[in-house]
């Protein structure tokens, strides 16, 4: 089989997400991340009566045209508990900030510009007509449409959500994301490792990026280099009726390579395998009944950038994102001279300075700041280390021609997704 493009490897893998997942009704302060997966309005206006905006006196202006005058107070309105009456000539009503203005009174005094001596209240400065009142539905209206189906929760929704009226909000139950290292070599993270023996790090790092995407990570441990192994965790990963089966490792040529093996004796129907990027070339897809299959190869830096472009666009796809495949780059100015690329489409990390370059756009007049993107010298995919102080992947199409340091690139932000 030969390498299909990255392009192509996303959109069989979105076309292989048959619908979205189903929907719960959550309370909101457990929404956090969640993608609401309705169109939300209001069901109530807010405020729901015109409210104070200051502590101080309510009053009519045509009576405080002429300062200084003394009005008569009759009563008080406080958050909570209006003031039942009307506000006749002369008269004012003590308000507090949040509280009903009462019926007949027009506008709010504040406090600092009057003076208060038993009953009668001496106002001092002229007020705007009309000021430090809030009016009914300042904010929205009943039946305003305010929170939009695929937004990802955070607490500026929830809290507007809950002013709203609402206890629940409609979100997407959260993807099954089953995840199973493999390979004889590896051991758990905290395990003490053998002498020939690594840790399956990408298996915590694989369930945090699951989780930051809105999915829920299915911990299926260590499969060992068997078939009977293999296919036992596979089993595991139906009975918990995941969503996608992720695999880490076993994806690539040798004879210890054998989830492909195992996952087609189980009935999996393959997509493709292989593709023409780099980290990351033996990417596998498939399916197996409903369930999608990704399988990562198994250097860690290759299995994450391989999240990156296939399986987040997934999850998103069963979260209902309505563009799963949205372009994740950004523009950068490129920090150091490279090399033509090659036939794979690469993926090197690099630094990202906080310094940011003015940069004249041909196509329009203004300039925009721009990050400094440096690749790093040494692109390993198996160096944990050096990916840890890359802020983004450099992205060099296949068959770029040699670039040169202060010319345009793109590069994905990693913090959007780790
Ligand atoms: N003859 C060829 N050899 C290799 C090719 C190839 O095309 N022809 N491809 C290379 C590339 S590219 C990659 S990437 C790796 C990936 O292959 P696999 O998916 O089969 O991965 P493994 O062989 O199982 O492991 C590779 C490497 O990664 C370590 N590993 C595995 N799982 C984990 C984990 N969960 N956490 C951390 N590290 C893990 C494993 O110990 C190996 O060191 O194949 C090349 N070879
Ligand atoms: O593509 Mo491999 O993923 O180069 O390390």
């Amino acid at each position: 089989m030969s390498l299909i493009p990255v392009e192509d490897a996303l959109s069989r893998v979105l076309a292989s997400v048959a619908k979205p997942v189903s929907i719960e009704r959550v309370p909101l302060i457990h929404c956090a991340g969640r993608a609401l997966a309705e169109d939300v309005s209001a069901l109530r206006d807010q405020p729901p009566f015109p409210a104070s905006a200051m502590d101080g006196y309510a009053v009519r202006s045509v009576d405080v045209d002429q300062v200084p005058t003394s009005l008569h107070l009759i009563g008080t309105s406080a958050a909570g508990r209006r003031f039942v009456g009307n506000v006749g000539p002369q008269q004012a009503v003590r308000i507090f900030t949040g509280a009903p203005l009462p019926d007949g009174a027009d506008t709010v005094v504040i406090q600092e510009d009057t003076e208060q001596s038993g009953d009668q209240v001496i106002v001092k400065e002229r007020p705007r007509h009309s000021q430090h009142i809030r009016k009914a539905g300042l904010d929205f209206a009943a039946g305003d449409v305010l929170l939009q189906a695929g937004l990802c929760l955070d607490a500026r929704h929830i809290g507007l959500a809950a002013a709203m009226g609402h206890g629940t909000l409609p979100v997407r139950c959260k993807p099954r994301i089953a995840i199973l290292a493999t390979g004889d070599e590896l051991v758990r993270a905290g395990e003490t490792a053998g002498p020939d023996q690594i840790t399956a790090s990408s298996l915590p790092a694989t369930a945090l990026m699951v989780e930051k995407a809105g999915g829920e990570a299915i911990d299926l441990g260590i499969a060992r280099d068997t078939l009977e192994s293999l296919e036992e965790r596979i089993q595991a990963a139906r009975d918990a009726k995941a969503d996608i089966l992720v695999t880490l490792g076993g994806a690539s040529v040798g004879e210890h390579d054998l989830v492909q093996q195992a996952l087609q004796q189980q009935g999996m129907e393959l997509g493709f395998w292989r593709v023409a990027l780099r980290p990351g070339k033996p990417q596998m897809h498939g399916k197996l009944d409903d369930m999608l299959l990704l399988g990562l190869p198994g250097n860690p830096v290759s299995s994450l950038v391989c999240a990156v472009l296939f399986l987040i666009p997934a999850i998103r796809a069963l979260l209902g994102d309505a563009q799963p495949d949205a372009d994740p780059t950004e523009a950068a100015i490129l920090g150091a001279d490279l090399p033509a690329n090659g036939p794979r489409q690469d993926y090197m990390r690099a630094s990202l300075s906080s310094e940011e370059f003015e940069v004249a756009l041909t196509h329009r007049a203004e300039r925009i700041p721009l990050p400094v993107a440096t690749p790093h010298l040494i692109q390993d995919s198996s160096m944990l280390s050096i990916l840890e102080r890359s802020e983004a992947l450099l992205v060099r199409p296949p068959h770029a021609p040699a670039a040169h340091a202060g010319e345009p690139c793109r590069v994905i932000r990693l913090s959007r997704f780790c």
